[in-house]
């Protein structure tokens, strides 16, 4: 349908976005499973840890009170492998062979490494210790963190290391934030399935497997993936169930002027019409609107307004989900190339960039065509040109978006 749209800027969009409220929903999961997932609530040390002394070295146990007038030979009264323990007090000029990782004697106070001892007359019940040592070479008790103490703040991303720290406790479950649950609905007749054959008027789908994978990599749970002829009531039906399920429904295509432009429609008479124009090129059309406590992201058909579009305002509310910033970057940057269209919009041009001795330089990466795709592999940043009467030169400040993954 026909009727005026009101753009607002980029950073009136993104703000829109970002003051949607959104649900806090947690699920409890098994540590293994939860690598990238950000913790809801703080885990704290269970117990102090280590909890017994530990030897960091293969040597020979010893107390501080025979410490001293090396070389000595000292009586071997215990052997103590990793995994067990040793049972009574070391008494005067008595040793204990120890290896890395196991249960310090009560009384001793250092282990020798092995290396400065030498056997006695092949004699295992004795052993001659060359000297002493610096450090006494003990783990001691809570010397790592005491009862009690934060492990992992809240809101924390886990990492392998982190689910290390979690399973050194035997700490088997973690309370995180659920992933938003995402639908994407991708419309058009000229769109074919992977298996059909090419076909005068008809293209591939390219913009969905693209979405599924930007979601997946910002940490959203695909649910639900479509591939939708023009159609108005399927749509309907499509987006209503989409919508009913799900945290986040993204939409491509359908969404500017069109006769078949669908879910402009949609968005108009939603609970909440975010923005239904921006003041950008490429994906001007790029719509935002509330339904039924779900948002829905309608990005442009074309491939790079829809990367555009995907970056700029899906990526960022997908990591708020999970109380997690953007992993986009935003800063300046030197353009490298002078760019001469003049627009009455923002231009969010496709680059790369590259720091240099003079700074970060992003250099245009090919076409700014909202419908061109070729550079969407190579593009690791979108640089801001602004609005402008006359050309943009060569080393002008532009605002930069650094791309995640890339
Ligand atoms: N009369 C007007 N026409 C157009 C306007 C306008 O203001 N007035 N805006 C233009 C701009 S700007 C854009 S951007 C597009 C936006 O169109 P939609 O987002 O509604 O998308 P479609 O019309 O469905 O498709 C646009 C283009 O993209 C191709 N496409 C669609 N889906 C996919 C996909 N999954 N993978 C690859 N390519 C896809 C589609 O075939 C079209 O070529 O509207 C302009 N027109
Ligand atoms: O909305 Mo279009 O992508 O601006 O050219």
């Amino acid at each position: 349908m026909l009727t005026k749209r009101n753009p607002i800027s980029i950073d009136e969009a993104q703000e829109k976005i970002n003051q949607v409220k959104l649900p806090i929903q947690t699920e409890t999961i098994p540590v293994e499973e939860a690598n990238h997932r950000v913790l809801a609530t703080a885990i704290t040390s269970p117990y102090a840890y280590p909890h017994f002394r530990r030897s960091g070295v293969d040597g020979f146990a010893i107390r501080d009170s025979d410490d001293h007038d090396y070389p000595k030979t000292f009586k071997v009264v215990g052997n103590i492998p990793a995994g067990e323990t040793f049972d009574g007090p070391l008494g005067e000029n008595e040793t204990a062979r120890i290896m890395t990782g196991a249960f310090v004697p009560d009384n001793a106070d250092k282990v020798i490494m092995l290396e400065k001892t030498t056997a006695v007359d092949n004699n295992e019940q004795l052993i001659k210790i060359m000297g002493t040592e610096k450090h006494s070479n003990i783990s001691e008790i809570g010397s790592e963190f005491v009862q009690g103490q934060e492990l992992i703040a809240a809101d924390t991303e886990l990492n392998p290391g982190g689910l290390a720290i979690l399973s050194a406790f035997g700490i088997r479950e973690v309370t995180v934030f659920k992933r938003p649950t995402v639908a994407i609905i991708t419309t058009g007749s000229e769109l074919i399935q992977p298996d059909e054959p090419l076909q005068a008027g008809k293209i591939y789908n390219s913009n969905g497997p693209m979405i599924k994978n930007l979601v997946a990599e910002s940490g959203g749970e695909v649910t639900r993936y479509e591939q939708l002829v023009d159609d108005s009531d399927l749509l309907k039906a499509s987006l209503q169930k989409a919508i009913a399920e799900n945290d986040i429904v993204i939409t491509d295509g359908a969404v500017s002027v069109g006769d078949f432009d669908f879910v402009g429609d949609a968005a108009r008479s939603a609970d909440i019409l975010l923005f239904n124009k921006i003041k950008m090129r490429p994906g001007s059309v790029t719509t935002a609107f509330v339904e039924n406590k779900t948002l829905v992201m309608a990005l442009s058909g074309n491939p790079g307004a829809c990367f555009t579009g995907f970056y700029l305002y899906v990526e960022p509310v997908l990591r708020r989900f999970v109380h997690q910033k953007t992993r986009i970057q935003q800063t300046t940057a030197i353009l490298a190339a002078p760019y001469h269209k003049t627009n009455n919009f923002d231009r969010v041009l496709r680059c790369q960039f590259q720091m240099n001795s003079d700074g970060l330089k992003v250099y245009p990466n090919g076409s700014d065509q909202s419908g061109a795709l070729g550079n969407l592999q190579t593009t690791t940043c979108l640089v801001k040109i602004p609005h402008s009467k006359t050309p943009i030169e060569v080393d002008t400040e532009v605002t930069t978006w650094l791309l995640p993954f890339k």
